[in-house]
């Protein structure tokens, strides 16, 4: 039931039309022409029956006429989640995928990021790769910059001025032994995480908030560890880190951290491990270290395009699910090539395909359940699906409004009459920017691009 007042709170659109989402208990629930009302403060007020209307525009106070009738081959469907993307790697995204990652990153990633000092330069990538995530219908990103704390606040200065959702993350890392000017000392890095969570929360900024991030245990001392433990817990804070995402990297942190059960106990001894965590890749986490996983209620972030890309490893996602931990998509730009979601999608997919080419018997996923991780999954590996992730009344107005048939979009057949979750499968298989008509954030649309000040 909604939770405002109804009489302070007005109408601002109603939409009329197919709704696709998922639940807690369905993967795919299809809504056939229902209205749906969103509020002045881009909350789902209402959703009823087309057939309604009348009586729906008198009880909530709108004109009958003003309502926005879908085409036929049109719905709406939640703004998808990308629960892992570096901002700062989108500068070269498309290329370097040829090394395994822990000498990719001294090859590519570090030389490259230690360039984001430059607020010129970081301005142009992150005005591009928010753009670029909008438009392939991410309306929640959960992202990495840099060490750098004033490209990071722009980042996030960037995602609230075009109206995405987003988790910004200044980076943290105290240990570089291959690019030893691209590190921050371990006061350094408490010190400027500190100025970057009060600068950025001061903005006020309504859907951006600081997440706090150590890079990953090989690249972070354990009091530095320890420090953005601290912090995270003293403010009630997300955060994100990388684990077991190659064997090479997981025998490194055993080497590191001798004295620790597994790398995931690392992150736990240090507070690290809270039900606002999201680890990214997991690929190689053994049954304890996922049971650690569930009972802090941290989640993973499945990067598949990664995990191919620089041949890290294959997640059994299926695995991670019947152990109950939360799990969501990420594109892990820019060992995944792909900034789209549609790609992640895909690739989970894949990935689950290919496992059952080894297995007869494995369990694939199904299409319906890779739409709800790259939705509503991802709002819960995020801990935001109070706000976002599906259409339920009181939930902010996270949608994109598909059109299947759009001119020159890459979807050529449509069978007449076509059943709403056919149009659901092609989208996700065939589709691309161009049927995403329109995105919607909180209620505002924020793709087509206006232009802003
Ligand atoms: O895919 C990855 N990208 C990174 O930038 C990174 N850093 C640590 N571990 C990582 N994995
Ligand atoms: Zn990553």
């Amino acid at each position: 039931m909604t939770s405002f007042n109804e009489s302070a709170v007005g109408i601002a659109h109603v939409y009329r039309g197919t709704f696709v989402h998922s639940t807690y208990h369905k993967a795919v629930e299809i809504l056939e022409d229902r209205l749906l009302g969103v509020d002045t403060e881009g909350k789902i007020a209402f959703i009823g029956s087309g057939k309604e209307v009348d009586s729906l525009s008198q009880k909530w106070g709108f004109e009958a006429l003003a309502v926005t009738q879908l085409g036929q081959h049109e719905f709406f469907m939640p703004g998808m989640v990308d629960t892992h993307i570096h901002a700062s790697q989108y500068s070269y995204a498309g290329t370097a995928l040829d090394l395994p990652l822990l000498q990719w990153l001294n090859m590519y990633t570090f030389p490259v990021e230690a360039r984001f000092k430059d607020l010129d330069f970081a301005c142009n990538v992150y005005t591009h790769v928010v753009k670029r995530t909008l438009r392939n219908g991410t309306t929640t990103a959960c992202y990495f910059a840099t060490i750098h704390t004033d490209a990071s606040l722009l980042l996030g200065q960037i995602a609230n001025d075009f109206g995405q959702r987003a988790l910004v993350g200044k980076v943290c890392m105290d240990t570089n032994n291959f690019v030893p000017h691209y590190k921050e000392t371990p006061e350094e890095s408490e010190g400027e995480t500190k100025r970057f969570i009060g600068e950025l929360l001061k903005k006020k900024y309504p859907l951006v908030r600081p997440v706090v991030t150590p890079r990953f245990a090989p690249s972070c001392s354990s009091a530095l560890l320890g420090h953005l433990g601290e912090i995270a817990q003293n403010n009630h804070l997300h955060i994100q880190s990388h684990i077991s995402e190659t064997k090479e990297e997981v025998k490194l942190v055993k080497e590191l951290f001798p004295d620790y059960d597994s790398y995931t106990d690392v992150y736990h001894r240090h507070n690290l491990l809270t039900d606002k965590t999201v680890m990214a890749h997991g690929c190689h986490l053994t049954d304890g270290e996922l049971k650690l996983f569930r009972e802090t209620g941290a989640s993973v972030a499945h990067c598949p395009n990664s995990n191919i890309s620089l041949c890290s490893g294959m997640l059994d996602v299926r695995r991670v699910l019947n152990h109950k931990v939360k799990l969501g998509l990420g594109t892990d730009v820019a060992g995944g090539y792909s900034p789209s979601m549609l790609d992640a999608v895909r690739r989970t997919l894949d990935t689950s395909k290919a496992l059952t080419i080894q297995d007869t018997q494995y369990h694939t996923l199904t299409f319906e359940e890779v739409f709800r991780l790259a939705t509503l999954g991802g709002s819960q590996a995020l801990s935001l699906d109070e706000h976002t992730g599906n259409f339920e009344v009181g939930k902010d107005f996270d949608a994109l409004r598909v059109n299947t048939d759009a001119a020159g979009g890459p979807i050529d057949l449509i069978n007449h009459g076509e059943e709403p979750k056919v149009l659901l499968e092609k989208f996700l298989n065939l589709g691309d920017d161009r049927n995403i008509a329109e995105v919607y954030v909180a209620g505002k649309r924020v793709v087509p691009f206006v232009d802003r000040p």
